[in-house]
């Protein structure tokens, strides 16, 4: 019989109600997930691997490097048809973008989760749960990179993005829509993505990079901060609209880049993408003659991960992964 991999790293779809406080914690539900969704399935059984019980604020790259690693592992055989990974959704799209770069499997991953706990009315684990196995488990889903499925709806890791910090339809890929939906038993796809994928495997990660969320008035000091502390190799600046920053910002750019840090422009606005529009001082193409990178429509904290990757990894220009 074929085999599908759930491996369990926490977030809600893992929590109960605290007894004293009522709060939100970390329980170990696992195997009542396991042996209700399992029940449903008779042509594959569930391989339940407990990665970690960690909130997905816990979640580090490291970690998501070893799932990555712990899925390609699993996957190499020909017993597994897919895997799912369920994560808590405050981060959960850093992990499946992160695996949608790292990992080398062509067969289905499914990174999924809860907006309410076991103990809540209207718990959406088991159903977010069981709408994930069923995209692991069809053809139509290979070769698609790392897929999300919460609420029924289908999502590329690369678009998708947490948009509420409340309900239950909080992932949306913003600009594009779902690449398709679950509907009862089916799986259906609408859409492919047309985003360029690209892969990135270093054994382990070395480089440390940093986000500046670029506001008005802003000088150079975090920049100096991160240029000096001598830890940084590389600084993502959430910059203004089309990829633009204050000009009193910019002495500090070009002292990164002297140093051999890579600076890398994504935007505030949530859709969309940056570009080389603006020749002012601190403007894209201001910015580009310098040479920072751009990101395309890659929001910051995942171009974060994609340089930290292309910097973790030897031999790699890593230019080439920011050409848009
Ligand atoms: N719904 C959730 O999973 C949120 C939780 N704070 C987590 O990310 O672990």
């Amino acid at each position: 019989m074929k085999k599908i991999l759930i491996v369990f790293t926490g977030g809600t779809i893992s929590m109960t109600n605290d007894d004293q406080t009522s709060k939100s914690v970390i329980s170990n539900n696992e195997s009542d997930l396991i042996s209700k969704i399992g029940k449903r399935f008779h042509n594959f059984t569930l391989v339940p691997h407990l990665f970690s019980m960690k909130p997905s604020p816990s979640i580090t790259p490291t970690d998501m490097l070893q799932i990555g690693q712990l899925i390609d592992s699993y996957l190499s055989s020909d017993e597994f048809v897919g895997a799912v990974v369920t994560h808590g959704t405050d981060t959960l799209e850093e992990t499946a973008y992160f695996l949608d770069l790292y990992v080398q499997t062509k067969k289905p991953v499914v990174v999924t989760g809860s907006m309410r706990n076991f103990s809540e009315l209207g718990y959406d684990g088991f159903s977010n749960l069981l709408s994930a196995i069923l995209v692991a488990s069809s053809d139509n889903s290979y070769n698609r990179g790392c897929l999300v499925v919460l609420n029924d709806e289908i999502n590329s890791a690369i678009e998708v993005t947490k948009t509420h910090t409340l309900a239950l339809d909080t992932f949306k890929s913003m600009e594009f829509g779902p690449l398709g939906i679950v509907d009862e038993q089916d799986v259906t796809y609408y859409r492919d993505s047309a985003k360029k994928k690209y892969h990135l495997t270093p054994s382990q990660l070395t480089a440390q990079v940093e986000i500046v969320k670029v506001v008005t008035g802003q000088n150079g000091d975090l920049i100096d901060f991160f240029v000096d502390s001598k830890k940084v190799q590389g600084i993502v600046l959430e910059g203004f609209g089309r990829g633009n920053v204050p000009p009193t910002m910019v002495p500090a750019i070009k002292r990164a880049l002297d140093q051999g840090i890579k600076v890398v422009i994504t935007s505030r606005c949530p859709k969309g993408r940056v570009r080389d529009t603006y020749g002012y001082e601190g403007g894209g193409y201001h910015l580009k003659q310098l040479g920072v990178l751009f990101a395309g429509d890659l929001s910051s904290q995942k171009a974060r991960l994609k340089l930290m990757l292309a910097l973790s990894q030897a031999n790699t220009k890593v230019e080439k992964y920011f050409e848009f």
